[in-house]
């Protein structure tokens, strides 16, 4: 028999005053597992973390650790009765207690044991003989050491995230959140963890769980999320993206960079096609235009209006000829068109996410017909 999830959400909605903030959210996180809930400020992502934690009461659905229900309509265990840790930005360690009083103080027993607990604890966080400190002599990295030290020190089955390492600069935050999960992986704990740093999710999570206006609209690896967006908002949430727009004729899209096959949408459809700027290549075409082929397509023509060396890859921008839209493309390591030259652009067709248009000035259902929509997915 599998285990149960340790948490698991189930069709968990909040409202204020009438407005549902969290709406109708499933979830399940396995032990050893990491789930990020990535999206924008004010999508409910906190007050979902909160729900989980029972610091806040869903108005409907039910939270269940490890298969047992901790709260429904009917019952609702206190955050303490729930075996779950917690790490927030805004960690506060108790400024008059030392280190090792901090780390220890949620824990039971005697005090020679909870003693034990913490130096151990402090070991596995890299801070071995910072026990006697008090928290204004640490650091801001050493200090969110201390605090992951004493979210896991109670052993949860759940670890609760909200934001935790956004408090530090770059350098500093990938240290201490690639120590936080070597940590967390090793204990085996389930955790949900909430940002709104795509890369900061992507780093940590073996699922991400998009979210938007209370819901979870995409659920997947980050690779798959990244790689296979449900939408355009999805898409450009996770890195910045170039539209190229087309309309529908003959069931096929044409642009300047080719035809797209749309079996599914009616003539007349507006439809976007998204690509990521890492997939836009660029050509010089000092031989002329670069051939067509099927994984680029047909290369279009414009000048290059912006080049930039960032560091491991360069961003390029380009006017394009037949429409005046820009376009971007990062490409690996120095290269460096001169602003001005007239440069092809190609897509990688096999990275291009082709949507109908949320808004269409044409026709009113994209779709050719709701059955035919039915039976293409
Ligand atoms: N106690 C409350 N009373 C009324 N409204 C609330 C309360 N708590 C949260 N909200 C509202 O619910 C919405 C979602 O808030 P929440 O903090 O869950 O979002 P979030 O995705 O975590 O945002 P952020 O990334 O900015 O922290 C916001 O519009 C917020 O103002």
């Amino acid at each position: 028999m599998t285990a149960p999830p340790r948490l698991a959400l189930d069709r968990v909605a909040r409202t204020f005053d009438g407005v549902a903030v969290v709406d109708d959210l499933s979830l399940e996180i396995a032990a050893g597992e990491v789930l990020c809930l990535l999206g924008p400020s004010g999508c409910g992502k906190t007050t979902t973390l909160r729900i989980a934690a029972g610091v806040e009461r869903q108005s409907s659905g039910r939270v269940l650790l490890e298969g047992v229900v901790v709260s429904d309509a009917n019952r609702h265990e206190p955050p303490e009765r729930r075996s779950v840790g917690l790490m927030f930005q805004d960690f506060a360690l108790f400024p008059h207690l030392d280190i090792a009083a901090n780390i220890a103080f949620g824990l039971s027993g005697p005090k020679r044991e909870r003693g034990a607990v913490a130096e151990r604890f402090l070991e596995r966080v890299g801070l071995k003989g910072f026990g006697g400190k008090y928290p204004h002599m640490l650091s801001g990295g050493e200090q969110q050491r201390v605090a992951l030290a004493r979210a896991l020190a109670p052993n949860p089955r759940v670890m609760l995230m909200d934001e935790p390492f956004s408090g530090l600069d770059n350098r500093l935050r990938d240290a201490v959140r690639d120590q936080a999960l070597s940590i967390l992986k090793a204990e085996g704990t389930a955790v949900l963890l909430v940002t709104h740093d795509p890369e900061e999710a992507m780093r940590m999570a073996d699922r991400i769980a998009l979210m938007r206006k209370g819901r979870i609209v995409q659920t997947g690896a980050p690779y798959n999320v990244y790689n296979r967006p449900v939408d355009r908002e999805a898409a450009s949430f996770l890195s910045d993206v170039n539209v190229i727009h087309g309309v529908v004729r003959n069931r096929q899209t044409d642009t300047p960079f080719g035809l797209f096959l749309t079996p599914k949408l009616i003539d007349g459809a507006d439809v976007e096609i998204i690509v990521r700027p890492e997939h836009l290549k660029v050509d010089l075409g000092e031989n002329g235009p670069p051939a067509a082929n099927v994984k680029t397509g047909v290369p279009a023509a414009g000048t290059v209006v912006r080049a930039r060396f960032v560091g491991a890859e360069s961003l390029i921008e380009v006017r394009m000829e037949h429409d005046g839209a820009r376009l971007i493309s990062t490409v690996p390591g120095a290269f460096l068109p001169e602003e001005g030259a007239r440069v092809w652009l190609s897509l990688r067709r096999d990275h291009c996410h082709l949507f109908p248009c949320r808004v269409q000035s044409h026709v009113s259902d994209p779709y050719i017909s709701t059955d035919a929509r039915t039976a293409a997915e």
